[in-house]
């Protein structure tokens, strides 16, 4: 294939604020503008951004809908987003402009199965609500009855989407003692099933019926909007407690705050919401819950490598192959 840029390099823009090593890099293989935005760009200085680069390097948080796509210019032919989920950029109004999206799966797989398993365990064993009464002054010290929470070795893991992050967390989880259950698109392999020690179930209703513990890895997509609604929350047993370090629109928030309030459910660890970074006030008031600011990949290393990535990719496509990490709709 042709390389793309034979006499200079790829106009690259950037939203925000990258690793050091990250922008240095950048600066020294593209033309790139930086923005060192450390908040979400308005819509208007987005759409000027995309009018006049080859490459717009977006986060997570970076809504590029059909209207930002429709207003790139004829050059810019890549978005190489910096992060793993893609639900932010309309990939079917990219494909019909021919603009080829990446991402970066794979390097934060490790990091965000972490912060999943710390919620799995800070949920039960009520960790938010101890250190807050450690904090307030309040601790009258050591009693038998005292923060009682509820073992999770032994229990039932449910793990809704096993892909990278689903089966890091079912290793993780099985070092605990859990027992693994999934639901996925698509079953895995028998090797990969005896290995996580995970059992299938092809039905998520009846999987939401069996289990102790939720989470949710799904990637927020047309199938897995609101996947986790007022009824699917309606079959999970009051003593369940539901994690999601997933996207925030794949659980009915609503009908989950609920079924918190009511008690119809134990506990909740979330660390993606549906309005980020506005967060439900009800979810504020609750003690059985533990809340995180979207923190499931935020490792220096972790960050660092999304940046590498990132940079592979437009190099990958600037010399005129399929990058690494092309998106492609339908797979996600
Ligand atoms: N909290 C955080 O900071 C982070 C959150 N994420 C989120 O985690 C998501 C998953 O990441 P990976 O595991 O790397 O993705 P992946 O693509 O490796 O795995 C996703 C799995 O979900 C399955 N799936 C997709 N739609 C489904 C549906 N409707 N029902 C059942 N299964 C379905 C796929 O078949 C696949 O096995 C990302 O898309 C992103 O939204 C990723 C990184 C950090
Ligand atoms: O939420 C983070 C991501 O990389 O996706």
């Amino acid at each position: 294939m042709a390389r793309r840029f034979d006499q200079s390099p790829p106009r690259v823009f950037v939203t925000r604020r990258l690793p050091e090593a990250t922008e240095r890099r950048m600066g020294e293989l593209f033309d790139v503008t930086l923005t060192g935005a450390e908040e979400r760009l308005e819509r208007s200085a987005l759409i000027a951004a995309v009018a006049d680069c080859d490459v717009l390097v977006p986060t997570v948080t970076d809504n590029i809908d059909a209207g930002v796509i429709e207003a790139a210019g004829e050059r810019m032919k890549l978005i190489a987003n910096y992060g793993a989920g893609v639900n932010h950029i309309d990939l079917k109004a990219a494909r019909a402009r021919n603009i080829v999206v990446t991402n970066t799966p794979g390097v934060l797989t490790e990091d965000t199965a972490d912060m999943t398993m710390a919620l799995i365990v800070a949920v039960p064993r009520r960790l938010a609500e101890g250190e807050k009464l450690v904090r307030s002054g309040g601790w009258k010290g050591w009693s038998p009855g005292a923060m009682l929470g509820h073992r999770i070795g032994g229990k039932a893991l449910g793990i809704v989407g096993m892909g990278r992050i689903g089966r890091a967390v079912a290793a993780r989880a099985r070092a605990f003692g859990l027992s693994i259950h999934y639901h996925n698109r698509n079953r895995l392999p028998a090797v990969l099933e005896a290995q996580l020690g995970a059992q299938w179930h092809e039905s998520l209703d009846a999987m939401l019926a069996a289990i102790d513990i939720l989470t949710i890895h799904t990637p927020l997509n047309a199938d897995s909007e609101n996947l986790i609604d007022r009824r699917r929350i309606g079959l999970l047993r009051p003593h369940v407690h539901v994690i999601n370090a997933s996207r925030g629109g794949i659980v009915d928030e609503d009908a989950l705050v609920e079924a918190l309030e009511d008690g119809r459910l134990a506990g909740a660890g979330l660390d993606v919401w549906k309005y980020e970074p506005e967060i439900n006030p009800r979810l504020l008031a609750l003690p059985n819950v533990v809340l995180t600011p979207h923190m499931g990949s935020a490792t220096h290393e972790g960050r660092e490598a999304t940046g590498d990535k990132v940079i592979a990719n437009i190099r990958v496509w600037a010399d005129g192959h399929r990058p690494p990490d092309q998106v492609l709709e339908g797979w996600l």
